[in-house]
């Protein structure tokens, strides 16, 4: 089997030209493996007082979605990380049900929370040794995540980072300068003296430890440090002597904690996801007619978004993937002539979800069919055309939402160009909406 000379990784199938899966640590698609078992524990099991809701934060709506289902998808994108350990309030186990079935969510092992976030922390840790109470098949990791289920935002990026120096310094922490300058009080309320703010951090989440050191660390714990203790990287310090390496993350990194966090996670989620309504690329093969579709809508959607043309020959996706990545393109037009074969969309949504860009936000992929065959009909390939409800069903998974847009070819250049311009009110409004319902749905320009 032939190879991808860009990526060695790669093998070319000689008849489709279309490439294999990327391999492990394939730097050209993105797709990253480490060479270690990790798993992740998510702490879900508290009540919220702070926020003064009768909902617990981690289930309250954020963009129409309970909070912890943005957490849990950041972290199920993520391929090296063998299980998702959520932890939550025994009250609360069937809402927790609830949510993984209506979002699909996968990789999921519920375990019921303790009364404090410690306790809550080691219920989730026991589920990977205590297998006759816990009644799961997990196997132990050698690197355990720990992050709050209320930090909707992380990403890939940090995790590895965190991951890979836990495994060699057997303990990690993601930290953020301080904002405020720290200072200690007198038992009257008066200072009694100011940190020097330079040398201290915030400790934030994610944080990573050999597993066995922090289960260590758990079972050598008193319970003060189980009932007022918050810093998991202060318990592996003192009963296992391991110094955790700090890695600064950032800003995005912070707790939902307030009311207040809420509103700004929302006003911070609807800015960007402004931002990523405002450009897109098109990419065409080397057909003609696809090309020139490519180019009437870069000029008519030119009002509404920046719009850059790709046209890639056969054999280059990896670097029309990389020139997406790499220029962060969140929403792509796909244009296709008369083939209803989508094996090639199969392909640009599988690269995409190798990569960084749905991690956080959707990326919206819409497939342009142009029908020329006026001999063929659209209702003729209706089959085909359909297989891409399974398509966008399991792209949603990695936060990619797939349309597809039928254009029929006219010759006549009044009809042509009002199809164009229906293209771009379709796509346009598409790409604004974002809308993960209508994913799957096939619209005629
Ligand atoms: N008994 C507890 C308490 C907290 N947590 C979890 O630990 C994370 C961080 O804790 P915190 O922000 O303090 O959450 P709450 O204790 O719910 O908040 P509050 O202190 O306002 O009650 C949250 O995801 C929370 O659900 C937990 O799993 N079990
Ligand atoms: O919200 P609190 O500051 O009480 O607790 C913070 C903890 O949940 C934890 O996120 C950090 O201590 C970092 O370990």
């Amino acid at each position: 089997m032939e190879t991808d000379r860009k990526c060695p990784h790669r093998a070319i199938n000689p008849a489709t030209r279309i490439r294999t899966d990327p391999a492990l640590n394939c730097s050209c698609t993105g797709s990253r493996m480490v060479g270690f078992p990790v798993a992740v524990v998510l702490p879900a099991g508290g009540s919220g007082e702070r926020m003064g809701l009768s909902t617990p934060k981690q289930f309250c709506d954020f963009l129409d979605r309970p909070l912890i289902s943005f957490t849990i998808e950041a972290f199920e994108r993520i391929n090296w990380i063998q299980n998702i350990v959520v932890v939550v309030a025994k009250e609360c186990i069937d809402l927790m049900k609830t949510i993984i079935h209506k979002y699909s969510h996968k990789r999921i092992t519920l375990v019921i929370g303790g009364q404090t976030r410690h306790r809550s922390i080691f219920n989730g840790l026991k589920v990977f040794t205590d297998s006759q109470v816990y009644d799961s098949k997990l196997t132990k990791p050698e690197v355990i995540i720990i992050h709050d289920a209320v930090r909707p935002f992380v990403e890939e990026d940090l995790l590895l980072k965190i991951a890979t120096a836990a495994k060699d310094h057997g303990a990690a922490g993601a930290t953020r300068p301080l904002v405020s300058t720290v200072i200690a009080t007198t038992s009257e309320g008066c200072l009694d003296s100011s940190l020097e703010r330079a040398k201290y951090r915030a400790s934030e989440m994610p944080q990573a430890f050999l597993f066995d050191t922090i289960y260590q660390a758990y079972q050598q714990c008193s319970d003060c440090d189980f009932e007022y203790g918050t810093e998991c990287l202060q318990l592996v310090l003192q009963y296992c002597g391991s110094k955790a390496k700090l890695i600064e993350g950032p800003p995005t990194l912070w707790k939902v904690k307030f009311k207040v966090f809420l509103t700004s996670a929302e006003l911070s989620k609807c800015s960007v996801s402004e931002s990523l309504s405002q450009k897109a690329c098109v990419i065409t093969g080397v057909q003609q007619d696809a090309v020139q579709l490519a180019h009437c809508l870069e000029k008519t959607l030119l009002t509404q978004l920046m719009v850059e043309v790709i046209s890639t020959p056969v054999g280059e996706e990896v670097s029309c993937i990389q020139n997406i990545s790499s220029k962060e393109y969140r929403n792509i037009i796909y244009v296709i002539v008369n083939d209803t074969d989508l094996q090639e969309i199969k392909q640009l949504v599988e690269s995409i979800g190798n990569t960084s860009l749905p991690i956080l936000y959707p990326v919206v992929v819409i497939m342009v069919h142009l029908n020329k065959s006026e001999s063929m009909p659209f209702s003729n390939n209706m089959d085909e055309l359909g297989a891409i409800r399974l398509l966008a069903k399991e792209a949603k998974q990695k936060n990619i939402l797939v349309y597809g847009l039928l254009v029929n070819y006219p010759k006549d250049t009044e009809k042509w160009n009002d199809a164009v311009a229906n293209v771009c009110l379709i796509a346009g409004t598409l790409i604004k909406d974002r809308n993960a319902v209508l994913a799957g749905q096939l619209f005629v320009a």
